[in-house]
């Protein structure tokens, strides 16, 4: 089964590129989400936001590190994403299958099974992994969005820097969607796990300099149904990688025994 992109997202160059949508868009679609199998505690958070650790301080520095040395190299370098003019793609980095594919398939899906089972948490096949800079005379700030994502995780890597906190509404599709955001801090090395249709965005950079890893966790099964940026059934066209994390059941192939 190769990926897919959904037509709709792809009106210009660089395929997955046009992974943003900024708000409001789409017409309301109001749905349930109930998941099952949790302490009725953890169930009640309303807007189903959670922390956990991920990564350790030493393992976010050496990752600073190569990350800048890939910045300052002259490597053909994409955008993370139409909205982020800094950062670097991990695929890039060759980071991918290293590591993001196993942090979402043993770290990352058992928890999402459980927490969000409704939103394709037990079904991840695919992500689009990037890291985002902000600093003074580049990006300082990322208007109110939504992901191209079931789920997204978002992880801070530091460097030293004030401002910048996330904030957080309900699902894109509900009326007062932005109403009493939730503001949440960042802790290097601590992931920030939502849904990726959860209004979002990041408040203005103080001082220093913010990296942050993200990870929009794709789930086939559930965005083949509905792409979550048109919310229409998605128009397919073939794409390279992940793409955006579309697939298309190819028919199957019968062997049949020639008597004649
Ligand atoms: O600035 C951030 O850390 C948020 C990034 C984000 O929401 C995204 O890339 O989808
Ligand atoms: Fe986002």
């Amino acid at each position: 089964m190769s990926k897919r992109t959904c037509k709709v997202l792809r009106a210009g160059p660089g395929a997955g590129m046009l992974s943003y949508r900024t708000y409001p868009k789409h017409p309301a679609q109001p749905r349930v989400c109930q998941p099952q199998g949790l302490p009725a505690a953890v169930r009640r958070g309303a807007k189903r936001i959670y922390r956990l650790p991920v990564l350790t301080a030493p393992f976010c520095q050496a990752l600073l590190q190569e990350l800048e040395h890939f910045e300052q190299s002259d490597m053909p370098k994409g955008r993370p994403n139409t909205m982020n003019n800094y950062g670097v793609l991990l695929h890039e980095l060759g980071l991918d299958e290293q590591l993001v594919t196993p942090l979402r398939e043993r770290f990352l899906q058992p928890l999402t099974a459980l927490l969000y089972p409704d939103c394709g948490g037990g079904w991840l096949d695919s992500h689009r992994a990037f890291v985002v800079k902000y600093a003074p005379g580049q990006d300082r700030e990322l208007g109110c969005h939504y992901d191209n994502a079931e789920l997204t995780l978002n992880v801070a890597l530091g460097k030293a820097f004030t401002g910048g906190a996330l904030y957080f509404g309900g699902l894109f599709q509900a009326p007062s969607a932005l109403a009493r955001p939730l503001e949440v801090e960042h802790v290097v090395g601590q992931g920030i796990l939502h849904r990726g249709g959860q209004l979002h965005g990041a408040r203005p950079l103080g001082t220093g300099e913010r990296w942050n890893l993200v990870i929009w966790l794709r789930a086939s099964a559930v965005r083949n149904r509905l792409c979550p940026m048109c919310c229409r059934k998605p128009d397919l066209v073939d794409d390279e990688g992940f793409g955006d994390g579309f697939t298309r059941e190819e028919p199957p192939v019968v062997d049949v025994c020639a008597l004649t």
